[in-house]
């Protein structure tokens, strides 16, 4: 479909909490643009947020964050054009309860950090540091998003304390729960939790807050429990240093770009695979390993916050204290694009030059892990899913939403709700395209479930190279 002049809706590359993400390609050059449609009249509470997205998004200029090409309003309709990230986002670069390599973790980390440190040199807070918000090129090259909830915390040289409660659970640092941050610190709370997910594959708590247990553990330096014993000796001091829970405590920037877990030249990175029990006695009974004095292990700062009522608040949230604006629970939704086939590109030995600009459609690829086929008919492949579900325990309802769609429902390993969707497409030759997607909930969890089930099927998966059947 013609967008403007010569330029075309290629396919939809994901949904949010207030509208979509379309790729726009250029038919003479082939040049991609990422079109972000909000619909004011559906979501007139998005009004506010995206006025502040747009202001703040189009002061940026960095490599490590997306570029803001300029936005238009028509209607209640906004567009926002914005560099297209054709690599995915990095949430589906983490294999759950892995992680990844240690040295890919570092470079991702380093970027992440590049990205995060010009932000804050402008006097800019992110406020929602999460894997799932950072996208990345088709050379694997970091690209933070989503500005959504970023805030302008200096004024005339001046750091000012901010007090909107904002962010997704997981990620958000103890302080923000309270009330009066400060900017900087906060930030560099969520890169610590990015950067466990990355190691580890998990997240290690819920929220951070005394009601928690594990971070309370945590609190009390106790790291004998997952997921800091899968963490070398070098990270978990490094993330010591992050997710200090005195904000004031905390490692700052420069200290961040300075220490030698991220100057270290990959090979000193350590294993991967942990410490293990033992070191993690160690650690526990107070023996400095790393031989550093700032890297001292039991140094954990034991001040506690406050206990706060938050029952309001869930897996993304939004509260306000001062300005009354409150946005409803958000989840991240990316939908298939089923309107069209060609929306699906797969493959498996393209590698990221295949994401290039100068790319043909048919070889442009999204790197969705949560994705697989299966040699068997469409019908079968419900019936086999289904059952699986049903053996399982997990809730399913089968809808239709462009085509054969199952949604699941449960509830995670910390009781929390999750809700996700299998898309299932017909690919021709008997072969059926399987597309998990997260409707809500832990995006970790959703993962762990998604290799469960696809361990189940393991008997029908195509093991194959994936290339396009028409
Ligand atoms: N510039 C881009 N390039 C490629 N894909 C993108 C780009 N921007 C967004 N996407 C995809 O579209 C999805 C939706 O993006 P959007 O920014 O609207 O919302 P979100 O970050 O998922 O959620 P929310 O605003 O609800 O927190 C993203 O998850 C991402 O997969």
């Amino acid at each position: 479909m013609e967008f403007i002049e010569e330029w075309f809706i290629e396919q939809t590359l994901g949904e949010g909490a207030f509208g979509e993400v379309k790729l726009l390609v250029n038919k003479k050059t082939k040049d991609e643009v990422a079109l972000k449609i909000i619909n004011l009249q559906l979501h007139p509470d998005a009004a506010d947020t995206v006025r502040k997205e747009v202001q703040i998004h189009k002061l940026l200029d960095h490599d490590n964050i997306i570029r803001f090409y300029g936005s238009r309003k028509e209607g209640p309709i906004e567009y926002i054009f914005l560099e297209y990230a054709s690599g995915g986002e990095l949430f589906d670069r983490i294999e759950p309860d892995c992680g990844m390599d240690a040295n890919k973790a570092q470079n991702y980390f380093q970027q992440l950090i590049n990205g995060v440190d010009y932000l804050h040199k402008l006097g800019i807070a992110h406020r929602d540091l999460k894997p799932e918000n950072i996208l990345l090129d088709g050379s694997d090259r970091i690209k933070i998003s989503d500005f959504g909830f970023a805030t302008v915390f200096r004024i005339r040289g001046r750091d000012r304390l901010l007090d909107k409660r904002c962010g997704t659970l997981p990620y958000v640092a103890p302080e923000v729960l309270k009330g009066n941050y400060k900017a900087p610190p906060a930030d560099i709370w969520s890169c610590g939790i990015i950067l466990v997910a990355l190691l580890a594959g998990e997240l290690p708590w819920d929220k951070p807050s005394n009601d928690c247990h594990e971070f309370m553990k945590w609190k009390t330096g106790d790291m004998c429990c997952l997921p800091w014993t899968k963490l070398d000796i070098k990270a978990l001091s490094f993330v010591k240093r992050l997710l200090c829970p005195s904000a004031g405590r905390r490692i700052t920037m420069d200290l961040i770009m300075a220490h030698p877990w991220l100057s270290k030249k990959s090979s000193g990175l350590g294993t991967k695979g942990g410490y293990g029990i033992q070191l993690a006695k160690k650690i526990a009974s107070g023996l400095n390993l790393s031989g550093r004095e700032d890297d001292s292990i039991i140094h954990l700062c034991l001040s506690q916050p406050e206990a706060r009522k938050e029952d309001e608040v869930d897996c993304h949230f939004d509260q306000s204290s001062n300005d009354h604006h409150r946005r409803n629970p958000i989840f991240s939704f990316s939908q298939p694009a089923g309107e069209r086939v060609d929306d699906f590109f797969i493959g498996s030995q393209l590698g990221s030059q295949a994401a290039n600009t100068q790319s043909p459609p048919i070889t442009r690829w999204v790197k969705r892990l949560t994705r697989f086929c299966v040699t068997t008919t469409l019908d079968k492949t419900i019936h086999e899913v289904t059952e699986i579900l049903d053996d399982i325990g997990f809730q399913w309802k089968l809808g239709n939403s462009s085509g054969p769609c199952i949604t699941v429902s449960t509830v995670d390993k910390r009781k929390n709700l999750l809700v996700f969707k299998a898309h299932v497409i017909e690919m021709g030759n008997r072969m059926v395209l399987l597309d998990f997607r997260l409707s809500r909930g832990d995006g970790l969890e959703f993962k762990r479930n998604f290799v469960r089930l696809r361990e189940r099927l393991s008997k029908i998966e195509w093991k194959g190279p994936m290339t396009w059947v028409m």
